[in-house]
């Protein structure tokens, strides 16, 4: 059972062989997904919509991010962990840096931040603390009210230029990982090609490194409008370890997304 590790998710890149990510709240399902092969957890912020039962992610605070990320590292489970800095986590430089170490010492490996190009000097501050980072870019749910709503982003040639020129920005900056939401998959796919670290996509297309979705959504208990790139995988299967197993295989065999999870 060896530890998912970064250097893992980059030769998986290398080798072009996919790798899975979830996103996990709690200790029991953090050891189901990661015990059927499950690499990446993610502590999404996304728990204020569906564990909270919000409209968005922008009420969730530090101490929940913290709560949750502590026991899903009770878990002790073979995947990275990965904990988001929730809205206005990053208002400054010093409380990145103070809020970032607050996940790191609840059990997260790195840390995901939401943003462009001016991301890169908190990114630098991290990575020189030993702190590793994936960039969140395309559809950043913190900026949902700025945005008007939950839409692809990257949709025209300037919009799709300068995510590619942000994505190398942050790289240079030290970003360990992109992760790119709800992007045409042509635009994702050129992201991949701008930079050397994983991608991870979410409504992103299957041309890139890892693919994530929300637990409750793969298992089709998310109330409300579901987005084009979910699919229910407890839908087919006869549990839930099963659903993460049939999930993990279709990410690994490029299976899903299929075209009709793309934009
Ligand atoms: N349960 C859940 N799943 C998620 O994927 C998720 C969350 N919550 N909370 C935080 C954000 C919000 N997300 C969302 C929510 C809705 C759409 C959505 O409905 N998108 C439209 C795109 C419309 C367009 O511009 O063409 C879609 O049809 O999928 C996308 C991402 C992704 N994240
Ligand atoms: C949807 C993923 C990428 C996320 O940020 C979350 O779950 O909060
Ligand atoms: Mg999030």
């Amino acid at each position: 059972m060896t530890p998912v590790t970064l250097s893992f998710l980059q030769q998986c890149r290398q080798d072009n062989t996919p790798f899975s990510c979830l996103t996990a709240y709690d200790a029991t399902f953090a050891a189901q997904a990661s015990a059927a092969g499950i690499d990446v957890l993610l502590i999404g912020d996304s728990l204020g919509m569906v564990l909270q039962g919000h409209d968005s992610t922008l009420a969730v605070t530090m101490d929940d991010v913290v709560y949750h990320t502590k026991n899903v590292a009770r878990a002790r489970p073979r995947s990275l962990i990965m904990a988001d800095l929730p809205f206005m986590a990053n208002a400054t430089l010093e409380s990145t840096l103070l809020n970032s170490a607050r996940l790191m010492q609840a059990g997260a490996n790195m840390v995901k931040i939401e943003g462009e190009g001016w991301l890169a000097d908190s990114i630098k501050a991290l990575v020189r603390r030993g702190i590793p980072v994936c960039a969140h870019m395309g559809l950043t749910p913190q900026s949902v009210n700025a945005f008007g709503g939950y839409k692809v982003q990257g949709r025209t040639s300037d919009a799709a230029s300068k995510l590619i020129e942000d994505a190398r920005v942050l790289e240079t900056a030290g970003a360990a990982l992109i992760l790119l939401e709800c992007v045409p998959r042509q635009v994702a796919a050129d992201v991949r090609e701008a930079v050397s670290v994983p991608v991870i996509g979410i409504g992103a297309g299957p041309e890139v490194d890892g693919q994530i979705l929300v637990m409750h959504d793969m298992l089709g208990v998310s109330q409300g409008k579901r987005p084009r790139f979910v699919k229910n995988f407890l839908a087919t299967e006869a549990s839930i370890a099963n659903a993460f197993r049939a999930y993990d295989h279709a990410v690994k065999t490029r299976t899903f997304p299929a075209k009709e999870h793309c934009f």
